[in-house]
């Protein structure tokens, strides 16, 4: 059967959620190391060690400037700030508990709302 043509709507209730999920991980206590992009002059080793820098004031920023085409994509980005984290700080450490518990809090907050589409 034909496909249903993505209608603009749908793009644009994505990004909806999008905005209303960013809020959500901005808002969160562990939210803190994830809040602006990592100063790599004050962090050695992170330019060399982490290719695609992301945080959640770059996302706002691509949120904001339309460069999102829809929650997967905006979904990658989110996932890329985690990754990040899990590959430059150990489990074992403040920052690396906080990626974890803030990729467990995302993976459940868009999991409850995907349901609405
Ligand atoms: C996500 N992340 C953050 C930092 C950091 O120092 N953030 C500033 C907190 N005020 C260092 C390494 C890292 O992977």
């Amino acid at each position: 059967c034909a496909k249903k043509a993505k209608t603009p709507k749908d793009s644009s209730n994505e990004l909806a959620v999008c905005r209303v999920l960013l809020a959500d991980l901005e808002a969160h206590q562990d939210a803190w190391p994830f809040l602006s992009p990592v100063q790599h002059k004050s962090v050695p080793g992170y330019r060399k060690v982490i290719k695609k820098p992301m945080d959640f004031s770059t996302i706002k920023e691509k949120l904001t400037n339309n460069l999102y085409l829809n929650l997967e994509n905006f979904i990658v980005d989110v996932n890329l700030v985690f990754d990040n984290c899990q590959r430059f700080n150990e489990d074992d450490s403040e920052i690396g508990r906080a990626g974890h518990r803030m990729r467990r809090f995302f993976d459940k907050r868009w999991t409850e709302l995907l349901q609405f589409f």
